[in-house]
Parts: structure tokens; sequence; C-alpha cells
């Protein structure tokens, strides 16, 4: 296929943050095996000289409109799809604010705040049948897929048993204002939403060989600081015995960021799984010489689950079958579940 006949997607990014810059970044760069064709066209900021900042730093050579309102973004006919690149606490407004325009949406990690309110969402976008995905980006590397792959269906290290996974991000809450989405629990703050999520998502993807068939049983404690969880720790309990340690951790200065998953006849190590993709994994069997996966990876990699959006809406999907909406819904579920016995609460969360 030539790069004309791919899927093509018009994009309306709302945020100009961190992940913002790092999501145009991907979708704008040069690569080979493009799955589609992704065009940036609009920005949506809290002012016009802050996305006009955004788009000359992060997309110089394209011309997108730069909006200084969100709703302005939702209502321009060009924008097909709204990424929305926000703190936690407003991904609900702003999918159902984008929906009921009628654009598809890509909304960041974690969905929502809690399972209550990515159950609202969902429901309004199968209303306004628009397609909706939670950017699990991790997902849909293609270093993920063949791990399942590997484990799941090669059953290279036998039947997985354990899988420990650990992320953090070194942040002093105390020296942080309390304006940041990292130390504001009403922004949806704590370790849990931004990083846990990742941990809890490698366990997963590791022990379960059926994903969205299994309900394991959860045992959870967090460290809360300034109401805030600085770390998490969670051991997901399957019936037949399998089990998973998820834990993430603002308060650590040298974070492991790992992950070990242990089969009945080897063993297998992910390793910096913080900020970027890891591009590497090793195998160890019993007695034989280690095994390292090497995988190329062009800027950060946000661009494979982008291209499986394009690919999605383009066959008239409203859903994406590696990252389902029911999937996401189970994952809120567990996070709200991990917070009950953990403690950290968001004041949304009683609404
Ligand atoms: N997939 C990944 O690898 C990553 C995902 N994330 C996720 O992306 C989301 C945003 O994180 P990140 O980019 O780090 O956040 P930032 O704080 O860097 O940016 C958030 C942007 O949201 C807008 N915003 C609207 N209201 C507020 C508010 N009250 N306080 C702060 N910002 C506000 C601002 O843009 P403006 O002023 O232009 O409207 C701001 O720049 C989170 O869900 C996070 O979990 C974050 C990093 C990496
Ligand atoms: O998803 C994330 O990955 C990288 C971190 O910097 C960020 O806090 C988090 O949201």
């Amino acid at each position: 296929m030539t790069n004309n006949e791919l899927p093509a997607l018009r994009w309306g990014i709302v945020g100009t943050g961190l992940i913002s810059s790092w999501f145009v970044a991907d979708l704008t760069i040069d690569r080979a095996n493009r799955g589609a064709n992704h065009t940036i066209q609009a920005i949506g900021s809290s002012s016009v000289q802050k996305g006009q900042e955004f788009a000359s730093q992060h997309l110089s050579g394209h011309t997108p409109t730069i909006y200084g309102s969100y709703a302005e973004l939702y209502n321009d006919p060009n924008v097909e799809i709204v990424y929305i690149g926000t703190p936690h606490a407003f991904h609900k407004q702003n999918a159902l604010d984008a929906i009921r325009a009628g654009k598809h949406v890509l909304c960041e990690k974690s969905f929502t705040l809690n399972e209550r309110e990515a159950k609202e969402v969902f429901a309004e976008a199968r209303g306004y049948n628009v397609f909706i995905m939670e950017a699990m980006w991790t997902r849909f590397f293609p270093l993920v897929q063949k791990l399942r792959q590997l484990i799941h269906v090669d059953k290279t290290i036998g039947d997985v048993h354990r899988v420990w996974c650990d992320f953090g991000l070194p942040k002093d809450i105390a020296s942080l204002p309390i304006t940041s989405r990292y130390k504001d629990p009403a922004l949806g703050a704590g370790s849990l939403l931004d990083i846990g999520i990742y941990s809890l998502t490698w366990v997963i993807l590791a022990l379960e060989s059926n994903l969205r068939t299994e309900t394991p049983q959860v045992l959870a404690t967090q460290k809360i600081v300034h109401h805030v969880d600085v770390a998490t720790s969670v051991l997901l309990n399957y019936p037949d015995g399998r089990q998973g340690v998820a834990t993430s951790t603002f308060a650590s200065k040298t974070p492991a960021n790992f992950c070990r998953i242990e089969g009945t006849i080897g063993s297998i190590v992910v390793e910096g799984l913080a900020a970027s993709v890891p591009t590497s994994f090793t195998i160890q069997l019993r007695n034989e010489e280690p095994q390292k996966y090497e995988f190329e990876r062009p800027g950060r990699g946000f661009y494979w689950e982008a291209d499986a959006v394009a690919i999605d809406i383009a066959a008239g999907k409203t859903e994406n079958d590696i990252m389902p909406c029911d999937e996401t819904i189970r994952i809120m579920h567990l996070l709200d579940e991990i917070r009950r016995q953990g403690g950290a609460q968001f004041p949304q969360d009683l609404e």
C-alpha cells in the first residue's frame, strides 16, 4: 500500500502540556512502515499565545489552527478526532464535550478519575456513535505484542505463574505547588493513576492470556502524603494461584522500572519501563544462554496507537480490539478498588 492509500485522520489536540508535545512529535515524525497518515489539524489551549508557542516549538513546518479555547476546537468541522492531553480530572468533561460535538476521541490514561465517570463517557460515545479509546499506548507496542505471543501462544517460558512490575517517577510532592497535577487530588494526583496504571497493565498483559475474562482478587496498600498516594503496592491474586505484584512510586530516587515474568521453565525481564518505550526484553531458560529480543523505535512510539485508531475509524469501528471500552472499565474498576483499600480519594469520588 502506498502512503496515499493509507487511512488518514485529522487530529485536534486539547491541552498543550508534556504528553501533547510527545504525541504530536511522534505523529509528524518521518517513519517507515506507517499504518496511517496523520494531520495535526488544530490545537486547543487555554490561550492562543500558549497554543502558538506549542505549535512553533513542536510543530515546525506544520500549520494547525490555533484556538484559545477547547470549545472552538470541538466545533471545528475540519477536526475529525480529539486527542485529550489534559490532567485526569478533566478527561470526563473534555471527552463529553468532544463527543457532543460529534468528534471521535482518543483520551489519555488514566481514562477518567473512576469507573463511574468512565461508564458515563462511554455511554455518551455510544449514543453519538463515535469512536472512543483510552490512549494506553503500551498495549500497542510491537514489543508487547511479541511478548504476549511468546508467553501465551508459544509458551516459551512454560506456564506463567508470577509477574512483578515496578514503575517509579521521582517527585518531591512537598515542594510542588498545590496546582500541580501531581499534587492536587482534585486533578487526580497520585502515583497510581499516573504510573501505577502501567505496572498494573504490564502485570495483566503478562498474566492473562484471555484479557477481560478474569477477575483477580486485589490486595492493596498506599502511602499517602499531602492526600496523594506517593507509593502504591498491589497484589493481584488469581483463582488458580497466579500472582502479580504491581508497584508505583513518586518517592524513590532510583526506581527499578522493570517487569519480571516468571514461568514454569524460565523467565523474562523487560527493562527501561520509564518515560520511553522499552526497546528490548531478555528470556532466560534454565541452563541456557539468555536470549535478547530487540525492537526498533523512531521517536517514542505514540504512532502505533494512533495508527490503530485511524485504521479502526476508516473501517467504521467505534472501539478498538486491543483497548476496548470494557477493558478500560475493568481497569478503572481495579484502580477504584486499589484506592478504596489504600485510602487515596478524589473529591469527585463523592459526587
Ligand atoms: N502516555 C504517556 O506516556 C503519558 C501520558 N500522560 C497523561 O497525559 C495527561 C496530561 O499529562 P501531562 O501532559 O504530563 O500534563 P501537563 O500538566 O504537562 O499538561 C496538561 C495540559 O492540560 C491543560 N490543562 C487544562 N487545565 C489544566 C489545569 N487546571 N492544570 C494543568 N493543566 C491544565 C494545559 O494545557 P492548556 O493550557 O494548553 O489548555 C496543560 O498544559 C495525563 O492524563 C497523564 O497521565 C502524561 C505523560 C506521559
Ligand atoms: O504516562 C506517564 O509517563 C511518563 C511520566 O512522565 C508521566 O508522569 C506519566 O503520566
